[in-house]
């Protein structure tokens, strides 16, 4: 039998649980003013501690939230965070029960999804977790950046003090950040932790935002980092960049690009079918351009996350596998009219951290079955199942947690 009891903390417990997260990232715990501010960060109810017996040995977050799916549709959604455990109590199982535990708790809350975004993607595919999207990585020369005369001249772009930051922001991003399959629900907590933090501890950070005919539509945030000497040239790194109609998203890039003394301007995710290269007259402006890791989904209701996304024109049997939450496991028929539980013969066969990269339509069944990830059972279905999952728009994330 297992040593390790896992709970719900208390309010009184949330700041050793912080220490323990911050340990485990080797940072050292919060300092009171910093913890002022984090404490407010904390979604109620939500922090779980396992303890060796008396001893907190690991613990995981999460906030409630919601995802957009193909179609439109939003499903509740769990983003869990601040996972961690002492480094003497590694390896014996504590991670393990807390991700059984959550998923529970998540399930008993009628979470559909829970998300997370790892420190190390060896981890999480054994709990059911799977990479949904993916983002764009891109860095941009900008002395040699000049957008085509065809490119958008957009809007009006202000920068804004910390406080007109706060106030604007997340309106914008209910407005303008949630267009695409794959955006998340940010809530209050995740803005007191992504800026309140940052403005509290007088981090070095710029907020400019887009206004077109209809008002604010789109905003990012840089960090700024200066030449070695005063007047030498500065790089910028983008962390949040929100914004959806072309208008926008071209003006706060041609922004940024005009932005005076930078060498190099480094966005850290946009949605990988964003054309910025071609929108420039030299498309070798930008120097390097990568597509990376985004959101990790875990379906934890598979009945009703398929029933929740629109699909394409074919029809496919899958035979879906979950050890961990068993009342998943199943066969289902997934045709343009929806989701039903089958005893028909599958097409396919593969685990649930695999139908979460399907989910969203980042990846393509026929790629993985061609590496194992998925049986074809019978010839064809994988081709019939990229008809099925096929997305008009790459599914994006880009909300750090
Ligand atoms: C969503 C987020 O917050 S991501 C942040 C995650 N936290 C961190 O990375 C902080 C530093 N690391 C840690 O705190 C811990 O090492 C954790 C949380 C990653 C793992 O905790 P542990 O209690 O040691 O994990 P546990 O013993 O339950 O291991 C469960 C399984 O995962 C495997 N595993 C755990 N961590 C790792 C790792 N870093 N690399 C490879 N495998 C791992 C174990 O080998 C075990 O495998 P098994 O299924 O074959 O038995």
């Amino acid at each position: 039998m297992s040593d390790i009891e896992i709970r719900t903390l208390a309010d009184t417990e949330w700041r050793e649980s912080l220490a323990l997260f911050r340990a485990a990232l080797h940072v050292t715990p919060p300092t009171d003013e910093q913890w002022a501010v984090g404490s407010r960060s904390y979604e109620p109810g939500r922090t779980l501690g396992a303890f060796c017996g008396d001893t907190l040995a690991g613990t995981a977050f999460a906030w409630s939230s919601d995802l957009l799916v193909p179609g439109g549709a939003v499903v509740p959604m769990a983003a869990v965070t601040r996972v961690g455990v002492r480094s003497d109590f590694r390896r014996r199982g504590v991670l393990r029960e807390l991700m059984r535990r959550q998923l529970a708790d998540v399930a008993d809350r009628g979470e559909v999804l829970a998300a997370l975004r790892p420190t190390e993607p060896v981890i999480y595919g054994r709990f059911g977790y799977g990479q949904a999207t993916r983002g764009a990585k891109t860095v941009a020369a900008p002395r040699n950046a000049v957008l085509r005369p065809e490119v958008s001249s957009g809007g009006r772009v202000r920068l804004v003090t910390p406080a007109e930051a706060l106030a604007v922001m997340p309106g914008i991003y209910e407005r303008a950040g949630r267009s695409r399959p794959g955006t998340m629900a940010r809530p209050s907590y995740w803005w007191t932790v992504a800026y309140e933090r940052a403005f509290a501890a007088d981090e070095h950070i710029i907020v400019a935002v887009h206004s077109g005919p209809t008002g604010d539509d789109g905003y990012l945030m840089y960090r700024p980092t200066p030449g070695a000497l005063p007047g030498t040239n500065a790089t910028l790194a983008v962390d949040d960049f929100v914004a959806a109609a072309p208008d926008a998203v071209y003006g706060l890039w041609r922004f940024l690009l005009g932005v005076d003394l930078v060498d190099e301007v480094t966005v850290w995710t946009r949605p990988t079918d964003e054309p910025i290269a071609e929108a420039l007259t030299d498309p070798r402006a930008i120097t390097s351009a990568e597509h990376r890791s985004d959101l990790w989904l875990r379906l934890v209701d598979v009945p009703k996350a398929l029933a929740a996304r629109e699909y394409g024109p074919a029809t496919v049997v899958l035979e879906v596998e979950d050890p961990l939450l068993p009342s998943n496991s199943g066969i289902y028929r997934l045709t343009p009219d929806g989701a039903t539980r089958t005893t028909a013969t599958p097409d396919l066969s593969l685990g649930v951290d695999v139908l979460a990269m399907l989910y969203l339509g980042t990846w393509r069944a026929g790629a993985l079955t061609t590496i194992g990830r998925i049986r074809e059972l019978t010839p064809g279905a994988a081709a019939k199942a990229d008809t099925l999952f096929a997305v008009p728009q790459a599914a994006w994330c880009g909300t750090f947690f």
